[in-house]
């Protein structure tokens, strides 16, 4: 471990390098918001000093897993990989935008362990199931830790007991800590930290009916009246109780229930208001979500057909609807629990949104040409592990496909009266159809371009190296985004262009010509030309 990281941080450390966060502005889109307020006093200090205006600077360093650097925060160490990454494939001008660099997550999972009198909240210590309390954690929206205090409180007086894992036993497992910053009545700067938390409880019984339901209720009223509408606070949006009594280590079971505050939840991004239930997956950092998905629509052609892929609730492909103006939207998702949160998004869409929109509850990997067929513009946003292998497969060999798909008389993918296939027939009832515009004209067309928004680096180098092997690919822009600032996770954001069937076409036709030219300048004169283009 080098020096400059060992645990007594906010001490002067006499052999660092002076390390500072100046960044060009290239590589820093927009300035780190205010470091957090307790700074040490190192200005009289002759020794040079790693710069804190980009550290974390956070107390619970080192013993929670959360984050696992705390210097130059604006610019993680693998921005110079991706840089060199880049470049080798041919991108050239990478850029990294940082937001907020404290105070950024508005989404926290969190278990709750220890004892009623003191209860710990926080993360697992690395590689243990040993909670480490985080209350002064820097990476929370500043509610997120005040909301957590209102918990611990709520626990020791009304003694619930936390889950314990080797007996099974307890009452409160986890907690998820979500943060609204939607409140219109407020001036636009205002919005952030006064961002309101949406709380739900993980209570370790089967449902409603349970013994200890009371005593949810109860913790449940507690932290409405101290931190909700009527408190002096106020910085409590709503509380939930998800009913979990797995012995596994899925942190949510399938039942939910809404207590107290608006069930709906609401953010902006990307130009919409999207709806987002506590059981659907939500960015962690919804800023940095919102430049993310400002920036992926450029890339979009006006009135284009978009097939999003891992869509969710839909966020991405929605935001294209509205602001793209697109011709159709098709979101495709595994988990059914989003749904609900689609919908409603939709209801909010602005008036002149006329696109052809659907969401189907499927997995990518079942058939993915089927979702592809039709849309000029395909979204990927896979987990970290990347791409299903049968997506990765079917992009790879895309013009081929195409090609397929336009001599054969009637194409299998349009019969949608004649499917029998049952995975398609579930996902034809469990999808949504807003709007009647049929997908592009000709619909066995495949996508032109390829917009791959990744959470995992070494699987995104792997599926990127693979699509540009298969040469139907080409990497035209890559763009990386702070957003777990602390960590080496970033969010790459790359755009590739079909290479075009036009010349491997030609060379397929002129190829026998090519070919037999050959032969006639060996008969005649003893030479060949090269024909392996
Ligand atoms: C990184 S999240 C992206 C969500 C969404 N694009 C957003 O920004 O809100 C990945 C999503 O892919 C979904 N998913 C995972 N495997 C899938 C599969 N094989 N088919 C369809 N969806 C899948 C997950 O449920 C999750 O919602």
């Amino acid at each position: 471990m080098p020096l400059c990281l060992l645990p007594n941080r906010l001490l002067p450390l006499p052999y660092c390098p002076l390390i500072t966060c100046h960044a060009s502005p290239a590589a820093l889109r927009s300035s780190p918001s205010s470091p957090p307020p307790t700074l040490p006093n190192l200005l009289n200090n002759t020794t040079p000093v790693p710069s804190l205006s980009c550290a974390l600077q956070c107390p619970h360093f080192q013993s929670c897993s959360g984050c696992t650097h705390e210097l130059n925060l604006h610019r993680p160490i693998i921005v110079d990989e991706a840089d060199q990454f880049f470049k080798s494939v041919g991108v050239s001008d990478f850029d990294f935008d940082s937001s907020r660099l404290w105070g950024w997550r508005s989404r926290a999972k969190l278990a709750v362990r220890g004892s009623s009198m003191k209860p710990l909240i926080g993360l697992y210590e690395e590689g243990t199931h040993n909670v480490v309390d985080i209350p002064h954690c820097k990476a929370h929206h500043p509610n997120i830790n005040a909301a957590v205090e209102l918990l611990r409180q709520g626990v020791t007086k009304l003694n619930i007991e936390p889950y314990d894992e080797d007996e099974g036993t307890g009452e409160l497992r986890y907690v998820q800590m979500a943060v609204t910053t939607y409140n219109t009545s407020l001036p636009a700067p205002e919005r952030y930290k006064n961002g309101k938390v949406q709380v739900s409880l993980v209570w370790n019984s089967r449902n409603e009916n349970s013994h200890n339901f009371e005593k949810l209720n109860a913790l449940a009223n507690f932290l409405w009246r101290n931190g909700g509408p009527k408190s002096d606070v106020r910085f409590i949006h709503s509380v939930w109780a998800n009913f979990q009594t797995s012995t596994n280590n899925i942190i949510f079971g399938n039942r939910w229930r809404h207590l107290l505050g608006e069930s709906g939840f609401w953010e902006h991004a990307g130009g919409i208001d999207v709806s987002l239930s506590p059981s659907s997956f939500g960015q962690a950092n919804t800023r940095a979500f919102d430049i993310l998905l400002r920036k992926l629509q450029k890339y979009v052609p006006y009135g284009a057909s978009v097939t999003d892929l891992y869509a969710g609730a839909g966020a991405i492909g929605l935001s294209l609807a509205a602001t793209r103006k697109c011709r159709s939207v098709k979101c495709v998702e595994v988990n059914k629990e989003s749904k609900l949160s689609f919908e409603k998004t939709v209801e909010r869409l602005p008036n002149y949104v006329d696109s052809s929109i659907s969401w189907h509850l499927a997995d990518t990997s079942v058939e993915p040409l089927s979702w592809l067929m039709g849309s000029e513009v395909v979204v990927v946003d896979p987990p970290r592990k990347g791409l299903d292998a049968s997506l990765l497969d079917v992009l790879r060999t895309i013009s081929s496909l195409e090609r397929k798909a336009k001599s054969a008389p009637e194409s299998s993918y349009s019969k949608v009266k004649d499917e029998k296939r049952p995975w398609v027939l579930r996902a034809m009832k469990d999808s949504v159809q807003i709007g009647s515009k049929p997908a592009l004209e000709g619909s066995e067309s495949l996508p032109q371009t390829l917009i791959y928004i990744s959470c995992g680096w070494e699987s995104f180098k792997e599926d990127c190296k693979s699509l540009l092997s298969s040469k139907k690919w080409r990497l035209e822009k890559a763009h990386g985004f702070n957003f777990f600032p602390g960590t080496q996770s970033t969010i790459h954001l790359t755009v590739f262009d079909a290479t075009g069937t036009a010349f491997p076409d030609l060379v397929q036709i002129l190829l026998p010509t090519i070919e037999f030219l050959n032969k006639i300048l060996a008969l005649a004169f003893g030479v060949f030309a090269p024909t392996n283009i």
